[in-house]
């Protein structure tokens, strides 16, 4: 265990060498794993272990933006579904359902998409507050009530997008000037997981795990930032709200409930956006600009394409270095803050180059939102999950034919031979560009594991890719450290300004009654004038409650998180978008992508987890480029609980040498055989997150030593009934329903098997088994359930020692995790020391006094990044701890406990296999609470 570790740390009173038996202790769960074998891998035995604007505001003319009514959308043509009734093409490269179709089969390349490992977890709730239960008085009974739901919230949302982000259907992907509008949003995930119920395990005979033993040089980056583009903040108008906005505030709001099922089209969206042609849009002077361009790429010549195509007459800081590299050819990376204009880095080039420019986005949402904001010059196109295989067909073929020159793609396509394929024929892919790069990074506030697989040396292997421009906001020196090791581009080709915007006023202020502080804050100047604010949360029930209590005290507010119905999100989004909503109350699913730029103010209820998210949500702001306030109520508790949460991802050295065995169980038969760990019983035998899991199988893939190949994920288990023909004659005629029925058990009337047990003994992939199913449903013969979504894959090489490995990857992610709580202290002292620099600490107002504190800890964070170190805050043990573990190990004693088990009960942490529903019941929950 890490030693910033506080929760775990209290474990140092037990043995720190959990298995001590030589085999490991029956699943504190029933659970089933479906593997292509049980045997017990022989190496387990191995095992041991500015006073800006109210100074000015005189001087300054208040905005003249008032909120436009838009039209009511046709909520009946948003939701029109397409016809069930589809067949798949035989020769295209895909083949994907439809979400709707019940008893469809998830295609392989979806279900990766769909649930990707390191944003989510299956386990949103809801806390449903009645309105005379309220009490905004912190309280310690509140606290205990409400935190296991919120823990589990919070862990829905931390990672940094909604679970429905990655489950959204997309029927529309092809823009430009082709745009077929109807687009559905079904939250396919997260919304109808319900924890399993979890008994505690009976006695086994190795007695408890738990020893009662009471005795016992990075490189830097440190770059000269250039002047700011953004001058003094006095500079900056002042936004305000219209009395025409003021009056109708109320009014808005109950008119938004107007179109409680509307839905709005895409096309409908950004309706402030400025630029992108201004409706003068002239291919015939834009395609001779280019050409110019082509000829000439000079900087005239590149504003008058600029002005051309989006309506800007100059490039803003950054951008035009940026394109002038990548039309070199050059790799290059751009470290802009959020809202400075990174898109057109590489729109402008993919204009001008002749090949496709691949972008890979980390969200569906993000994809989606990226391509409305195509300018009309350049057809764009997503292939993502969800779509129809007439949708993909058509897009690869106009990106075969060359109308379609940028194609925005998942990390985990890359994983998808069929997708790969089509970059072996004639495709010219002039770019690649790396969007949020900095998820490529383990040591970022983001990792996503499938980010690993973009290495220059397998993309240019698989795209013949040499250009590649990475774009992100935040990144410290390591995580640019990484991300231009992985990507190979070279120290040179470094854009770097500065991570915060000159118009954003920074202030913050410590609060024990956050939401009487904020609606002080709200109803007061210089906020009070400001039209459109969003308010960040850290918990789905936080913003349930703050955006209630301003609803009652008569503002325009609603929320905004993972849980809600995904047309739910799209409208109120759509609502504040077009200012019939004032305040969207909100936790981190909000705000990626979202190009509203005169949102005036960004408030933070709770503290966010590092700096690089506190960057990027203030970024939502003043993207119009005027004088915009950035609060944050900085509360010891939020503090104390998302350090609780950061130790929920922690894993033991046993678990993971438990789950290796399980992953190369199968190691005798190499032969490309497809194997399959079953996501919800796994983590709950082996006590690891669905995201640890991917991450360790993706470094089994990647890291060192390339043990396996992962495969799509599937649901492995299929229950079919059979119509039309009787099972027997139908096996007669089709060979792949004569191998079903042979590896099927029949239970009450249907034939129950495992889709990868048929696929090995055909010899066919698992798409095409899935595809052959389809097909005899479209036939009237079979209907069929699947289900047991899978990790699935090949195995390459067994590691030779288990424990070893096991080692490592216990120490890789305890780095991780020590890395994230850094970040959080990090935050925490840089907000702690502008508040201090206040003689009001808990007064909640805009102190411009505070703005270059802020930005001087953001600008030293970034700078030196890791080795940013702090003290240690948390409190000593309790004097009891001992004896709360001895009396907690003998009622349980039926049970076995790693001392990770213990510390994360004793701290009210709850993990895959003792959930915080069942945990928290029990008196030893949080019994060893952290204060300051
Ligand atoms: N040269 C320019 N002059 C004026 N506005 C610009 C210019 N370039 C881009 N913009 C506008 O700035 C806004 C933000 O651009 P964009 O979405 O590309 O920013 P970003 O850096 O990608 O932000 P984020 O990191 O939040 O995604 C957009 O509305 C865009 O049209």
């Amino acid at each position: 265990m890490n030693s910033d570790s506080d929760s775990d740390s209290d474990a140092s009173h037990v043995s720190a060498t959990p298995p001590r038996a030589s085999k490991p202790p029956p699943s504190s769960s029933s659970s089933t794993l479906f593997t292509s074998s049980s045997k017990p891998n022989p190496n387990f035995s191995k095992a041991s272990s500015s006073l800006p604007r109210m100074a000015n505001s005189k001087h300054l003319k208040p905005s003249s933006r008032v909120a436009k009514q838009p039209p009511i959308p046709d909520a009946k043509h948003s939701e029109k579904e397409s016809s069930p009734d589809w067949t798949p093409l035989p020769t295209l490269p895909y083949q994907i359902r439809r979400v709707s179709d019940q008893s469809r089969a998830i295609s392989s390349s979806e279900s990766m998409e769909m649930l990707p490992a390191g944003f989510f977890s299956k386990s949103p709730s809801f806390m449903k507050f009645r309105r005379s239960s309220l009490n905004f008085e912190t309280s310690e009974d509140n606290r205990t009530l409400l935190e296991p739901i919120q823990l589990n919230n919070a862990e829905s949302e931390i990672a940094g997008c909604s679970t429905a982000d990655w489950g959204m259907k997309d029927e529309v992907f092809s823009l430009g000037n082709r745009v077929k509008s109807v687009r559905k949003h079904p939250n396919l995930i997260g919304t109808h997981v319900s924890v399993p119920p979890i008994k505690v395990r009976k006695c086994g005979g190795e007695g408890n795990f738990v020893k009662l033993n009471m005795n016992g040089g990075k490189r830097k980056f440190v770059k000269k930032l250039n002047r700011r583009k953004y001058g003094d903040r006095s500079s900056y108008r002042p936004r305000r709200k219209t009395k025409t906005n003021l009056k109708t505030e109320n009014c808005e709001e109950a008119a938004s409930f107007c179109d409680e099922d509307g839905l709005v089209t895409e096309t409908t969206q950004h309706p402030q956006k400025q630029g992108n042609g201004g409706g003068k849009f002239d291919p015939t002077t834009i395609e001779e600009t280019i050409s110019n361009v082509r000829n000439d790429p000079s900087d005239d010549n590149l504003v008058q394409l600029l002005t051309l195509a989006y309506g800007y007459d100059s490039f803003q800081d950054g951008q035009l270095e940026a394109i002038k590299m990548v039309l070199a050819g050059k790799s290059t990376i751009v470290v802009l803050p959020t809202g400075a204009g990174k898109s057109i880095c590489y729109q402008i080039p993919a204009m001008i180059l002749p090949g496709i420019t691949v972008v890979v986005s980390p969200l569906v949402a993000l994809m989606i939102d990226q391509l409305k904001q195509l300018p009309p010059v350049i057809q764009g196109a997503v292939l993502c999950s969800g779509q129809r295989s007439e949708e993909v067909a058509e897009t690869v073929r106009l990106l075969i034919q060359g109308t379609i020159k940028v194609l925005f793609v998942s990390p985990e396509r890359f994983q998808n031979t069929d997708f790969l394929s089509i970059f072996s024929s004639s495709l010219v892919v002039s770019l690649l560009v790396v969007d949020e790069a900095h998820c490529i990074s383990e040591w970022s506030h983001n990792f996503r594991p499938s980010y690993m697989r973009l290495r220059a040396s397998l993309l240019r292997a698989e795209l013949n890719v040499n250009c590649i421009l990475a774009m992100t906001a935040t990144a410290t020196t390591s995580t640019m450290q990484a991300i231009m090791t992985a990507l190979e581009i070279p120290s040179d080709n470094l854009i770097l300004r500065t991570t915060v915007r000159k118009n954003l006023q920074l202030s913050a202020s410590m609060s024990t009654n956050r939401v009487k502080d904020l609606l002080r804050l709200i109803k007061s100047s210089p906020i009070s004038e400001v039209q459109s604010i969003i308010i960040y949360c850290k918990f789905q029930s936080e913003t349930d409650l703050v955006s209630r209590y301003l609803s009652d005290n008569g503002i325009s507010a609603k929320s905004y998180h993972s849980g809600l119905l995904a047309k739910d999100r799209k409208r109120i989004q759509e609502n504040f978008c077009s200012n019939k909503i004032r305040v969207v109350v909100a936790t981190v699913a909000f705000g990626m992508g979202l190009d509203k730029r005169d949102v005036g103010a960004v408030i933070h209820y709770s503290m966010p987890e590092s700096l690089e998210e506190y960057v990027q949500e203030i970024g939502r702001a003043g993207r119009d480029g005027r004088l915009s306030y950035c609060h944050l109520f900085l509360d010891n508790d939020t503090y104390f609980k998302l350090r609780s949460l950061m130790h929920s991802d922690g894993v033991d050295e046993y678990n993971i040498n438990k789950f290796l065995s399980e992953v190369f169980s199968g190691n005798n038969s190499l032969c490309g055989k497809v194997y399959s760990i079953v996501k919800e019983p796994a983590s709950r035998k082996f006590d690891m997150k669905e995201e640890v899991m991917i991450t360790i199988l993706t470094y089994l893939e990647l890291g060192e030593m390339h043990y396996m190949r992962l495969l799509p994920q599937l649901n492995v288990t299929c229950s079919l009934n059979f119509h039309k023909t009787s099972p027997a004659m139908l096996a007669d005629k089709d060979i792949v329903v004569a191998e079903i029925l042979k590896k099927s058990e029949t239970k009450q009337g249907q034939h129950v098997f495992d889709m990868l047990t048929v696929v090995n003994s055909i010899g066919i992939s698992a798409t095409s088994l899935s595809n052959h199913l389809q097909n005899l449903k479209l036939k009237g013969e079979v209907t069929y359930e699947m289900k047991d979504l899978a990790y699935c894959y090949t195995i390459l090489k067994t590691p030779e020692d288990f424990c070893s490995l096991s080692a490592h990857l216990r120490k890789w992610l305890s780095e991780i995790q020590t890395s994230k709580l850094r970040k959080l202290d990090a935050m925490f002292d840089a907000v702690t020391c502008a508040i201090n620099l206040c003689g009001k600490k808990t007064e909640a107002c805009c102190n411009f006094e505070q703005t270059p504190c802020l930005e001087e800890k953001i600008c030293s964070y970034f700078q030196e990044g890791d080795t940013y170190d702090t003290p240690n805050k948390m409190s000593q043990s309790s004097p009891f701890l001992r004896a709360d573990i001895k009396v907690f190990l003998q009622s349980n004693s039926q049970a076995k406990f790693t001392p990770r088990a213990v510390a994360r009960i004793m701290h009210g942490i709850g993990s895959p296999a003792y959930p915080s529903t069942v945990w928290s019941r029990t008196h030893f929950w949080k019994k060893e609470s952290p204060t300051l």
